[in-house]
């Protein structure tokens, strides 16, 4: 499989929505259309990752998450992306190391759900990711606190934009993150999982 690079025009603001997406559900979908806003973002791409290196259980199929993901989210600035399987990356330092490459000159942010944040310092080269592209987070149900304490949140305390100035972070150098605290939608691909709405 080869990576197909779409256009992006030199200056662009996209945003990196790394998942699982086992299955994508409207908390997804909310994040998203907050960081665009919020973050004033020309893009957002869902990458679709072909297995968390920290999750054990291997999630259902590629062909099967991007078709669910391209159900789910029907935004004329979102892409759903499945660079990292064509790549064949799962670390995101790596992705990010390789979208800089290929992309130079957009201004990538990486987003996530609080819940990543409060485990950040577990990824690979997680202060290498931290110092090379800006960070948005949003608020997730009951993990706000737990990442606004979190080793890395402690970590890179300098560099924190406020909510108040979200809208200059996708510009902003490196190390810079933001922690939006958006309106909270209570969902997860675990629920949906449980409920046996989705088998891989
Ligand atoms: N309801 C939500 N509110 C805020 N962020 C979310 C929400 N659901 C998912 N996210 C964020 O979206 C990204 C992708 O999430 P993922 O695909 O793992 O969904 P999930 O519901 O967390 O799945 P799982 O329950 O299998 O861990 C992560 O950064 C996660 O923190
Ligand atoms: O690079 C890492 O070490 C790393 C560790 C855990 C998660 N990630 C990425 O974080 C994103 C969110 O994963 P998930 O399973 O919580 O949706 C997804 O893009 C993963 O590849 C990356």
């Amino acid at each position: 499989m080869k990576p197909a690079y779409p256009f992006l025009r030199p200056g662009m603001t996209v945003g990196l929505l790394g998942g699982s997406f086992d299955p994508p559900h409207q908390g997804h979908v909310q994040i998203s259309r907050a960081a665009l806003k919020r973050f004033d973002l020309d893009q957002l791409w869902w990458l679709i990752t072909p297995g968390n290196p920290l999750k054990e259980n291997p999630p259902a199929s590629m062909a099967r998450r991007m078709q669910a993901a391209a159900r789910m989210m029907d935004h004329p600035r979102v892409r759903i992306s499945d660079i990292e399987a064509r790549l064949g990356t799962r670390y995101t330092a790596q992705t990010l190391r390789h979208l800089r490459q290929v992309y130079p000159h957009v201004r990538f942010v990486w987003l996530m759900g609080a819940d990543n944040l409060a485990h950040f310092h577990r990824w690979k080269d997680w202060r290498d990711i931290l110092n090379t592209v800006p960070v948005g987070v949003l608020a997730r149900p009951g993990e706000r606190i737990s990442a606004r304490l979190s080793p890395a949140a402690r970590a890179f305390g300098n560099a924190r934009i406020p909510a108040s100035q979200s809208q200059r972070l996708a510009r902003a150098d490196a190390p810079a993150w933001c922690f939006l605290n958006v309106p909270m939608v209570n969902a997860s691909s675990t629920e949906i999982r449980n409920r046996g709405e989705w088998s891989g």
